[in-house]
């Protein structure tokens, strides 16, 4: 009988890692989830059989406590889904903190996690229920094209698409590693009428088309046996408009 291992979803308390999460669920997985602000979905993901984790990656310290207790409680990892972002524009007095913050949680928390469970990814590849790993990482599509209002987020979502090929390379044939590249799926309750028309125009299919576009994307490269190194966009043709 081989092991079912749990898949480890960062940031998934939430709009699309939430959305990501019950599909999941829904698919048969185990499910480990780390979140940083306390709220509701928490408690009932936990209802739901989830281990949720608090963990603020602006913190180094949290980072290494996630680490030992992943390390010590799980045997492998079939995936790990680095979704856990902050989407901060250039409107805050210190840059300098701005663009720390940004490569803390976009850059370093995926490269520290992916370089200490690499193990229980390919423990995963070799004796899992699917024997298949995978690292899926979250970017964006301005980690193509640039930012001028998210100047540090956009080089920190570059810096992590390039984390993909590198992990691709150093973990392979037994982990796929991935990047996931939106860019509109989902506004945010802030966001006015204004901006959202704005933001519809950018693309040729000048939808918003929720979170299920990622879900769909995710349960691909699960699937795949073959995809590595590459980036799915999901941006509605938005490079051609
Ligand atoms: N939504 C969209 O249209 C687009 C999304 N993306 C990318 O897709 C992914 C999911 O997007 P979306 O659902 O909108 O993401 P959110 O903006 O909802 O953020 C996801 C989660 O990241 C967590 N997070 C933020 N800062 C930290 C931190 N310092 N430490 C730990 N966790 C943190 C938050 O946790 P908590 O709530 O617990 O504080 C939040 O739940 C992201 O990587 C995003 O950059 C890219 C382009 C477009
Ligand atoms: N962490 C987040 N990153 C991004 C978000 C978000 O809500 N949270 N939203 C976007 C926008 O949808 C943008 O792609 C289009 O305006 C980008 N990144």
């Amino acid at each position: 009988m081989r092991e079912k291992l749990p898949i480890l979803v960062t940031g998934g308390t939430q709009r699309l890692g939430l959305a990501i999460v019950h599909a999941l669920l829904r698919n048969g997985y185990e499910l480990i989830v780390t979140y940083r602000t306390p709220k509701a979905s928490v408690d009932e993901l936990r209802k739901m059989g989830v281990r949720c984790i608090r963990s603020d990656f602006e913190n180094a310290n949290c980072i290494a406590e996630l680490v030992e207790t992943i390390t010590q409680d799980c045997q492998g990892l079939r995936a790990i889904i680095h979704n856990a972002s902050d989407w901060q524009a250039e409107d805050e007095v210190s840059y300098s903190a701005l663009i720390e913050r940004m490569f803390k949680i976009h850059v370093n928390a995926p490269y520290e996690l992916n370089m200490a469970f690499s193990e229980l990814l390919k423990h995963a590849a070799c004796s899992g229920e699917d024997q298949s790993a995978d690292i899926i990482h979250f970017t964006d599509y301005v980690a193509e094209k640039g930012s001028d209002k998210h100047i540090a987020y956009s080089s920190s979502k570059a810096a992590l698409a390039n984390l993909t090929l590198s992990f691709a390379k150093k973990l392979s044939p037994h982990v796929k590693v991935n990047s996931i590249a939106p860019s509109l799926l989902k506004f945010n309750d802030k966001d006015d009428e204004e901006y959202r028309a704005k933001a519809l125009a950018k693309s040729l299919m000048q939808i918003e088309p929720g979170e299920q576009e990622a879900v769909a994307a995710v349960e691909y490269i699960l699937s795949s046996r073959y995809m590595t190194g590459r980036t799915i966009a999901l941006d509605g043709g938005r490079h051609l408009a």
